[in-house]
């Protein structure tokens, strides 16, 4: 690889990069309601794919360890993500629930929130987000168990392709208790499926 392909482009060629692509699909980048896509389109990408530039071990690392004796399962369950797939870089949208089983420290929930948020901001096959989710939880807090489950809607299979409606794609990811305990493990897929006490 040549020093220039091993440079980040700058924002000027990203932009450029887009006009190409809007002149690749047969429309002309300098008419007047395209002059600003470019800028755009760059600035979305900023937000779509911020996650390369955190760091999820660092939003783990504040934890609290008065919880006066809790050692039960944690669920968080319905965590929103927009992610984007890796081969056609279009939408997965879907639902993350993470659970763990505290050692001695427990994490704030949101961070929890916040480490879906930074893998799904980037490029992503949803068995990989699901992986690294977990394994980053298991690493960072060591509890006695971590599982990662994910339901995901890919707009590759919905709007182009095979155009398939209606499919959701449902990936888990079970370290630890949750792996080896079944009955910990039913637990939790009970806990999952019950409905919400507050309407959610
Ligand atoms: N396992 C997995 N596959 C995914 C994910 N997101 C997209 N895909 C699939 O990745 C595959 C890429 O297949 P290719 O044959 O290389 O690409 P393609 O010709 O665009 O395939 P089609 O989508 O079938 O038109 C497709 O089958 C997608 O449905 C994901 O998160 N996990
Ligand atoms: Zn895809």
């Amino acid at each position: 690889m040549n020093s220039k392909n091993n440079s980040a482009p700058t924002r000027q060629d990203a932009e450029e990069a887009i006009r190409t692509l809007i002149r690749w699909a047969g429309d002309n980048p300098e008419r007047e309601g395209l002059l600003d896509t470019p800028a755009r389109v760059v600035n979305s990408y900023d937000e779509f794919f911020s996650g390369y530039k955190e760091d999820p071990r660092e939003v783990l690392s504040r934890t609290f360890d008065e919880v006066g004796g809790y050692k039960e399962t944690v669920l968080l369950r319905d965590i929103r993500f927009e992610s984007h797939c890796e081969h056609h870089m279009v939408p997965i949208i879907g639902t993350a629930h993470i659970a763990y089983f505290p050692h001695s420290r427990v994490v704030g929930i949101s961070k929890l929130a916040r480490v879906v948020e930074i893998f799904a901001k980037r490029l992503q096959i949803q068995e990989r987000m699901t992986s690294e989710i977990a394994n980053v939880i298991q690493e960072v807090l060591e509890p006695k168990g971590v599982a990662v489950i994910i339901e995901g809607s890919h707009q590759c299979m919905t709007t182009r392709g095979v155009h398939n409606t209606g499919v959701s794609m449902i990936t888990s990811k079970m370290l630890g208790i949750f792996r080896d305990d079944p009955t910990t493990r039913n637990e939790l897929l009970m806990t999952l499926n019950r409905p919400s006490t507050l309407g959610l």
